[in-house]
């Protein structure tokens, strides 16, 4: 068992245009959030409004590649024609200093962190249907034609691995996605102080 007390790690996944990134941005708005956000690296053109290092670290496949070949990511997946990474020096740093650290990444990204922090909280967002999945993809006006049913492709491939998420939350409201996953995190705290607690008692009890 530590002795310093780790932060936890949060993974949350789910279908493209389900509302992860609007989700993730109310729950850090909110005052009493205090999860760091990990920044990940992506191949990714820059969509209207984005910024580099704050969306996410726009790269060149040469430089993604070159971070991979350095061991700098923690995880890195291929998402419909591009790379996506988690810069594992923020992670771990974050996680030693006692913090929340919080991933909103694809399932193959995911799987890839449950290997190396099987100890991490995995939390699937669903929609409502595969219906309002589209129209939400297709409402919010960034992808063609092509990529929209590309993305509702894999949607589908997405939606079959939820299994191996500890928690499936769906978004059919933005507060009250963000409500259930601050009560899932608090939860999962409470469950560890508990099992640690438990464990010291234990080895008084033994000594
Ligand atoms: N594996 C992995 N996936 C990521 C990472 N960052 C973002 N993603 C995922 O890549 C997918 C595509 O992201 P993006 O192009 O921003 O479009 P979005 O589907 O609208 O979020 C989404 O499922 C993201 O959660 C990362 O660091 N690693
Ligand atoms: N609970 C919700 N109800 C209705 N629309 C939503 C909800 N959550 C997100 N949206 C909308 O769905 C679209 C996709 O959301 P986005 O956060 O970009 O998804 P993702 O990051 O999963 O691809 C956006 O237009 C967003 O405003």
């Amino acid at each position: 068992m530590q002795l310093k007390k780790k932060g936890l790690l949060i993974v949350l996944s789910g279908p493209s245009g389900v509302g992860k990134g609007t989700v993730r941005k109310a729950l850090f708005a909110q005052k009493d959030v205090n999860f760091q956000y990990s920044i990940s690296v992506t191949t990714r053109t820059p969509r209207e409004g984005e910024k580099d290092g704050v969306d996410y670290f726009f790269k060149t496949r040469e430089q993604f590649e070159q971070m991979i070949k350095e061991n700098k990511l923690l995880e890195w997946a291929e998402y419909v024609g591009n790379y996506y990474g988690t810069p594992v020096e923020y992670v771990e740093k974050t996680l030693a200093e006692g913090k929340d650290v919080f991933l909103e990444i694809e399932v193959q990204g995911a799987l890839q962190v449950k290997k190396a922090f099987p100890d991490g909280l995995f939390i699937f967002l669903l929609p409502p249907s595969l219906e309002e999945l589209k129209n939400r993809i297709v409402t919010r006006g960034t992808e063609s034609a092509d990529l929209i049913n590309n993305r509702m492709k894999k949607a589908k491939e997405e939606i079959d691995m939820m299994d191996y998420y500890d928690y499936v939350v769906v978004n059919d409201e933005v507060n009250l996605a963000c409500e259930k996953i601050k009560a899932i995190v608090t939860a999962e705290h409470c469950r560890r102080e508990r099992v640690a607690q438990m464990y010291k008692k234990f080895l008084e009890v033994e000594s």
